[in-house]
């Protein structure tokens, strides 16, 4: 079971590398790493043991958060307010291609936030509103996923964590909050 101290933080170099693919048939260790990296945010999302435990709550998590270079991130966005363990997506992504994305932008409308980066950062983060993403089951076959809005900001951003960037990369530093009007604002 992860806990904040398993998680790495901005300044350690593992965040800005390019993680390494994982090969099939997964380890032992991989399997565990996928299983180990869904269940944080399970858990994380759970208030009384979220606060128990002093985990933040995400609905991504990538394996170079948790210091292994690898290509390989966990996904789970909850369902609507009154049902959220019925998830909007739960999964894990093994060698994850954005293979193709929209023109159409999309930003959360209050900016985003990482779990290994301690401090707020405002600004918007301009993504692709709509993205299609070519990634390995846990069995090893390939799979394609067409996801829009905030599923597709958070595979994003997870994707961003396999080639070293992070969520702040993308704020437009003389302008973060600069709105463009073709942009679709998601709350
Ligand atoms: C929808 N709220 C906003 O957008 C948002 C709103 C305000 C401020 C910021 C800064 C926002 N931004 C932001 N908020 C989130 N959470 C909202 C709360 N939530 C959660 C919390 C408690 C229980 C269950 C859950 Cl589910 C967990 C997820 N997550 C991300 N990101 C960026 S993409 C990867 C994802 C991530 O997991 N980061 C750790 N950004
Ligand atoms: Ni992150």
């Amino acid at each position: 079971m992860y806990l904040m101290k398993d998680i790495t933080r901005d300044g350690n170099p593992v965040l800005r590398k390019t993680a390494q693919d994982v090969t099939f048939p997964l380890s032992t260790a991989d399997r565990q790493l996928a299983h180990d990296m869904m269940e944080y945010l399970i858990n994380s999302q759970n208030p009384d043991f979220a606060q128990k435990h002093q985990l933040r709550a995400g609905v991504g998590l990538a394996a170079p958060q948790v210091g292994i270079s690898k290509q390989m991130a966990a996904v789970l966005v909850p369902g609507p307010e009154d049902d959220p363990k019925n998830y909007e997506l739960q999964i894990i992504l093994i060698n994850p291609v954005i293979i193709s994305n929209s023109i159409q932008q999309a930003q959360l409308a209050e900016g985003e936030g990482c779990l290994s980066v301690d401090k707020d950062v405002p600004g918007y983060v301009p993504r692709s509103a709509r993205i299609t993403i070519r990634y390995q089951d846990m069995e090893g076959q390939t799979q394609r996923l067409r996801v829009k809005n905030y599923p597709a900001i958070v595979c994003q951003h997870e994707i961003d964590h396999l080639h070293g960037h992070l969520f702040y990369d993308h704020i437009n530093l003389k302008d973060p909050f600069a709105m463009d009007p073709n942009t679709i604002i998601i709350s």
